[in-house]
């Protein structure tokens, strides 16, 4: 990726206050958002000119994203670290044509796995499928980073909508995890979900070996009241799980991107079929979007230059994403597996070391919440953090407008805030009101100024439904590939999880007391000794 140039006009817009361009240009807010559909995608209130729009997009070109979009959705081997197919979009391809790899149609199976999710989500709410002391009550779903973090992230997002049994959540190998969530459950009214592509991670096994062990104990009756989710369907098969009862994907589908298909199928027991489907037409109608508009219409496109420009070419480190909607309590923590595993990588697809940094760190929490937490730093710390703000025009509950409206005048108050700062002039001038005067008035002026000039984008829709879910869930996805296009990685493998899983291994019979730790670090032995010392005690 070509960024002298942008560098350049980087170090000219330095200086550029944000509020000035809205003065220069009355029409800012309009030609400097994209949208589709009814989401508007507002990311005026950057440094980002015409000029350093013109340079980010000419690097779409310079990279051929134009191909390597076309590669993906006819399913070529763009993993080409895996040697796989990136084809989640697939999954929502409701009324699309033929998908093929390798030559072969996917879609006959993609579409029957979805109707055999559908008739057993309905048969689970309907009760019609029972366990051994009657209908379902409550289901568990046990998965680990993308077999968990999508279906949960969905779970919270669509709660209005949630009619099915009560939903729980188990990821981490933390015995304290499984106790906690099991503790309020009946053994016999409760469905319990294997959610694992590779059906190997340690984590989710042991977790559902604890679960099948629960159940037993507790009258349950494993063989009715297990599901799995897997590409491994020898490995499912081998844990006991009946073949009916399996709801597979191919390697095609990354974890990550997963929750299109049967990694969601918690979601869909809990708010339905029709509701899931609305939610996979929201992707797709993304996908749409994604594959006809021009660069500077595409708000997936849009939505990764502005990220280009804040993080590879003004080296912001970080980035926060902050949606002012409690219900996406847990799309930050989903959109860090989603940007962190997809574009945390220093090496580039031809194996060469990545000469420009890699994706940022994603963070965040909503807002108001982090307001009285966190945003203190994004206000006044040294660093400037850009700042993705979301929120819905209209809120679920209408006796409580109210709330909706402060929710919202909080949200744009902030990247207001943000852009406008105050001035030192501004801040001794509220000191003199307070009647302060001299060396004291300066002080504390000092601590309240906002250099301000801080950029922030704004995303808007206008209710959080599951068509809007599955819109903001696939432009982010086709976000993180145009990045990892622009960067020139592999944005679908994660080699760079392998080592510590390695390790975690060997370290096991180490910490079992069944072999000495002589070998390890001087720091991994004394650690491992203290351990052992206090569960001895
Ligand atoms: O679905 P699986 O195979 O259990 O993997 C869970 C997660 O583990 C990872 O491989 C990382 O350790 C993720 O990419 C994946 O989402």
């Amino acid at each position: 990726m070509q960024l002298n140039p942008l560098k350049t006009l980087a170090s000219d817009a330095q200086d550029e206050a944000i509020l000035g361009l809205f003065e220069t240009d009355p029409n800012r807010a309009r030609s400097f958002s994209a949208s589709t559909g009814d989401l508007l995608f507002d990311y005026s209130k950057t440094q980002i000119t015409d000029e350093v729009r013109k340079a980010l997009i000419a690097l779409c070109d310079e990279a051929g994203l134009d191909s390597r979009r076309a590669a993906m959705f006819d399913g070529e081997k763009i993993n080409e670290t895996e040697g796989r197919a990136v084809l989640h979009t697939a999954l929502r391809n409701l009324d699309g044509g033929p998908v093929e790899v390798d030559g072969l149609d996917v879609m006959p199976d993609v579409l029957d796995t979805l109707q055999r999710m559908r008739v057993f989500a309905e048969e689970v709410r309907g009760g019609a499928v029972t366990g051994a002391g009657g209908p379902f009550t409550d289901v568990v779903n046990i998965g680990i980073g993308g077999s968990d973090l999508g279906p949960v992230m969905a779970t919270h997002a669509l709660s209005p909508y949630h009619d099915g049994p009560r939903l729980h959540y188990v990821s981490n190998v933390d015995g304290a995890h499984i106790a906690d969530t099991l503790r309020q459950l009946d053994p016999t009214r409760t469905l319990v979900i294997v959610a694992s592509k590779t059906f190997t991670t340690i984590e989710t096994m042991t977790n559902a070996r604890t679960a099948r062990a629960w159940m037993e104990d507790g009258g349950g009756d494993p063989g009715k009241q297990f599901a799995a989710v897997s590409s491994a369907l020898d490995k499912t098969q081998a844990f006991g799980i009946p073949q009916e009862r399996v709801f597979g994907f191919a390697d095609w589908v990354g974890g990550r991107y997963s929750v299109w298909g049967p990694v969601g199928l918690p979601v869909m027991i809990a708010v339905g079929s029709n509701a899931f489907d609305a939610f996979l037409r929201g992707g797709q109608a993304m996908d749409v979007h994604f594959r006809a508009a021009d660069w500077v219409e595409s708000m997936p496109v849009m939505l990764a230059l502005v990220g280009i420009w804040h993080r590879q070419v003004l080296g912001h480190a970080s980035r926060a994403v902050l949606p002012y909607d409690q219900r996406l309590l847990r799309l930050p923590a989903y959109f860090q597996q989603l940007e962190m595993e997809s574009n945390g990588k220093s090496v580039a697809m031809d194996g060469n070391t990545l000469t420009i940094p890699s994706g940022p760190v994603v963070w965040g929490e909503p807002g108001t919440n982090g307001q009285h937490a966190f945003y203190q730093l994004i206000h006044q710390g040294t660093d400037v953090i850009p700042c993705e703000f979301m929120v819905a025009a209209e809120g679920h509950e209408p006796e409580l407008t109210h709330h909706h409206r402060l929710l919202l005048a909080n949200c744009l108050a902030q990247s207001e805030a943000l852009m406008r700062g105050r001035s030192l002039g501004e801040a001794r001038q509220r000191m003199a009101e307070k009647g302060l005067e001299g060396d004291e008035l300066e002080r504390q002026a000092r601590h309240r100024v906002f250099p301000g000039n801080r950029p922030s984008t704004t995303l808007m829709y206008p209710m959080l439904t599951p068509f809007v879910l599955g819109q903001i869930i696939a432009l982010y996805e086709h976000r993180v590939f145009v990045e990892g296009v622009l960067l020139g990685i592999n944005s679908f493998d994660q080699w760079g999880v392998e080592l510590g899983k390695e390790l975690a291994t060997s370290l096991g019979p180490i910490v079992d007391g069944e072999e000495s730790a002589t070998g390890k670090d001087g720091s991994t032995a004394a650690l491992v000794a203290y351990a052992m010392r206090h569960r001895d005690q």
